[in-house]
């Protein structure tokens, strides 16, 4: 077991069977600060139900997972455990496609995270310069009176990405996010999420192997529910246990 002080997540020995077939295997992962970590790994390799333990949706049967060093997400239901700032982008983008990119970013900002940001929510100047800062962010400042139902599918991941940051998390979880598309728009993506990783904890779950390399982050390749490589990209796919189960396939 490790220390888990100064962690941001923290997954030791984690285990989950449905029907008897063991999705994870006594799995350990570690994610600090403002870091990135890259997860890799053949399909059916535990990629989904990791970050479904991690957000509540899947109770582990065995293991511990902690949430900013201290807060075990095994006792908290999904709601909050979002609430603590853990933010999760699913592949297929959920934006108001009658809003606009601007309105999109508004209700996110507006949706209360606790009774506390509901008291002392105000609408204000702040408000106006943090919506203007994540469109910074995500390459859409250009695009804010648009319909995000004109947005490339891109801009869509882009946008929900910003609602995400719109929420302020400390953790972002992001599955396949350059899933279909453009090879400019995948660079962009590598290059926005590494700026979201200078303050927040990314984990980013993807099979583009171009676009791993451009997140220049550490990599974790999963099979079978458990670790079998981790270091940078380099050392990972000179591994010749990762290339028999999974890059050489
Ligand atoms: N609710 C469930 N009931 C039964 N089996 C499940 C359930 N969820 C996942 N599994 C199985 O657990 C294994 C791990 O699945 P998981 O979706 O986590 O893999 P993955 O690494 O995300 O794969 P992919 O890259 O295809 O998304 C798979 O064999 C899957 O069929």
């Amino acid at each position: 077991m490790t220390d888990r002080t100064g962690t941001m997540l923290y997954l030791d020995g984690v285990s989950v069977a449905f029907d008897g077939f063991k999705a994870l295997n006594k799995l350990s992962i570690i994610v600090y600060p403002a870091e990135m970590l890259a997860i890799i790994g053949p399909n059916g390799a535990g990629k989904t139900t990791m970050m479904d333990i991690i957000t509540g949706k899947t109770r582990p049967d065995d293991g511990e997972v902690f949430f900013d060093g201290r807060t075990d997400l095994t006792r908290l239901d999904e709601a909050a455990i979002a609430n603590l700032g853990i933010g999760r982008k699913f592949q297929k983008p959920t934006v108001f496609e009658s809003q606009t990119v601007w309105d999109n970013l508004e209700m996110a900002l507006r949706k209360p995270r606790g009774i506390f940001a509901t008291l002392f929510y105000t609408a204000s100047d702040t408000d106006t310069a943090r919506i203007t800062e994540i469109l910074d962010t995500v390459r859409l400042l250009g695009r804010k009176d648009h319909l995000a139902a004109d947005l490339s599918h891109g801009q869509k991941q882009w946008l929900e990405i910003g609602m995400l940051l719109a929420q302020d998390p400390k953790l972002l979880l992001v599955d396949e996010p350059v899933a279909g598309m453009t090879d400019s728009e995948t660079v962009e993506t590598a290059k926005l999420l590494k700026e979201i990783a200078k303050t927040r904890s990314v984990v980013v779950v993807e099979h583009d192997m171009s676009f791993v390399r451009d997140l220049g982050s550490r990599v974790t390749c999963l099979a079978e529910g458990s670790v079998l490589a981790e270091g940078s990209l380099d050392q990972v796919s000179a591994n010749p246990v990762v290339i028999e189960r999974y890059l050489g396939r």
